[in-house]
């Protein structure tokens, strides 16, 4: 992306885009839809203009504000639905979009009695849920009618969990498959956390569903990226943001589409309780307002926001390590690897399932320290394949230098070999998985699909193609590494 605006300030808090915590945000144009220009500009960004929505959408919401949201942005129809498209000449610096966190769905709009039956186990992003479906419930007497009608329909959403279990074998091979079980886990306990409480109001609750809530809920989504450390424990929210009134739906900041290479964000300001998007470059009219909900790779992006796109420079692959427990020495390497707490074991019963998942990025092949294969996977490796011996020298190799175990390569270069060799061989056999799992899902042009299921299986696609190009980086890069040590 190109310029960058200085904007942060100690007063802005940056959600939604977890990783723009740099004080800086950029706008992205893309995928301008072809238009019929004419003379006039304004006409030019009318051709894809949603006018059901555009013309009565914004100023019901700045009526209900009592204050100006947007003067330069219009409500379109994009190919991944709702966008906002530049509607007059932007400038670098212009602020685009300002919307007032009392014009936001929050947790606190839930009515008082509802919410104090709720314990602490239901979380904020339930809380939001039950509020969609409360509002969507009283219909056109809603005061928020015109936004709620505007969300995306259950049969629009794609998210993983929603996934037939015949699509949900299409990634079976992928993390994202055990993930989607977890995520439909926590969402039927919440739904039965909450259900005593929506029960003593059918008026508002009444034949709420366990597939209504898991719509909602996905709307509004709370979720952890796994496997990297870079966003582990990090909220991630599919139309939603977190400010001091919680977790929060922002509406028409939330029909800004996903850009992966751009920085931009939304800030949320706490001094002035609102919500803000800042130019940093100039826009024509007709160009689509991109944001970036983050630094996600597919898995991210298909688990929490129900889609992905074709190359993801973000993706990341997983590759479990499994090893027996008559392991040579193996209560001697998990006491030694739990005494140096490697950040690659956590606990003890991670150590006794024997198993670890390891979170590999596209590794470049002319890397020379192998950047994108995690080094605890590497220690892990090399503590592993060591002999007793080599185990007292690491030992106090890691007392005498960081206390990190086995971070350098070892002494013994056959034994080095030999660590990599195992890495190397748990990629391959997922290579051969992740092949046989795409060749599977046969070609993309089938006629016999329906499109909501192509789309799907589209999806799997650029998922499982993206983690097999990271496990192919990785095994190119650790193949030329054991050579150059065998030649050394
Ligand atoms: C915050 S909403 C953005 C507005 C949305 N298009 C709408 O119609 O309301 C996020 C949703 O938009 C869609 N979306 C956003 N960016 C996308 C992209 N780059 N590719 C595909 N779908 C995208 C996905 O359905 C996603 O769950």
């Amino acid at each position: 992306m190109q310029t960058l605006v200085l904007v942060g300030s100690a007063n802005f808090t940056y959600t939604w885009c977890p990783l723009a915590r740099r004080h800086f945000f950029t706008l992205s144009v893309r995928h301008r839809p072809k238009l019929k220009f004419s003379t006039s500009s304004d006409k030019a960004c009318r051709s894809y203009i949603d006018e059901e929505c555009d013309e009565d959408f914004l100023p019901w919401l700045e009526q209900k504000a009592c204050t100006k949201i947007s003067s330069m942005l219009s409500i379109g129809k994009s190919a991944h639905g709702r966008a906002l498209y530049a509607s007059k000449p932007i400038q670098a610096g212009d602020c685009i979009l300002r919307v007032p966190y009392s014009v936001q769905l929050a947790p606190d709009n839930l009515p008082p009695e509802i919410c104090s039956l709720f314990g602490d186990e239901v979380s904020s992003v339930s809380k939001v849920a039950l509020l969609l479906l409360h509002e969507q419930k009283m219909g056109q007497k809603s005061e928020w009618a015109p936004y709620i009608r505007r969300l995306p329909q259950p049969f629009e959403m794609h998210n993983t969990i929603f996934w037939s279990d015949d699509e949900l074998e299409m990634i079976r091979q992928s993390v994202i498959y055990q993930e989607t079980i977890k995520q439909r886990n926590h969402i039927e306990k919440q739904f039965m956390a909450i259900k005593p409480a929506t029960d003593q109001f059918p008026q508002c609750f009444e034949d709420v569903s366990l597939k209504d809530f898991a719509y909602a809920h996905a709307l509004v989504l709370w979720t952890r990226t796994f496997g990297d450390d870079l966003f582990l424990d990090i909220p991630v929210t599919s139309r939603a943001w977190e400010s001091s009134r919680g977790v929060s739906m922002i509406p028409f900041a939330d029909f800004l589409n996903h850009d992966g290479t751009s920085e931009a964000c939304l800030m949320s300001h706490e001094g002035k309780q609102l919500s803000e998007v800042i130019a940093e470059r100039d826009y024509s009219p007709g160009d689509q307002v991109l944001i970036s909900y983050g630094k996600f790779s597919n898995s991210s992006l298909v688990l929490d926001f129900g889609f992905t796109v074709p190359y993801n420079i973000y993706d990341q692959a997983q590759v479990e390590l499994n090893i027996p427990q008559h392991y040579h020495l193996f209560q001697m390497k998990l006491e030694l690897l739990q005494r140096f707490k490697a950040p690659a074991i956590k606990d003890v019963n991670e150590f006794s399932s024997s198993e670890k998942l390891f979170t590999i990025k596209e590794v470049k092949f002319a890397s020379k320290k192998g950047r994108g294969i995690p080094q605890s996977f590497r220690a892990f490796a090399r503590v592993l394949c060591s002999n007793a011996q080599e185990l007292s020298d690491l030992e106090s190799g890691a007392a005498q230098s960081d206390g990190r175990l086995a971070r350098s390569p070892l002494k013994n270069k056959s034994r080095e070999i030999e660590a990599h060799e195992l890495i190397l061989s748990k990629i391959t056999e997922q290579i051969n998985e992740y092949d046989a799992c795409i060749k599977s899902l046969g070609p993309s042009t089938s006629q016999n699909l329906v499109r909501k299921h192509a789309l799907r299986r589209q999806m799997a696609h650029d998922l499982l193609t993206g983690e097999l190009r990271v496990l192919k980086s990785a095994s190119a890069w650790l193949k030329k590494y054991c050579a150059t040590l065998l030649e050394g």
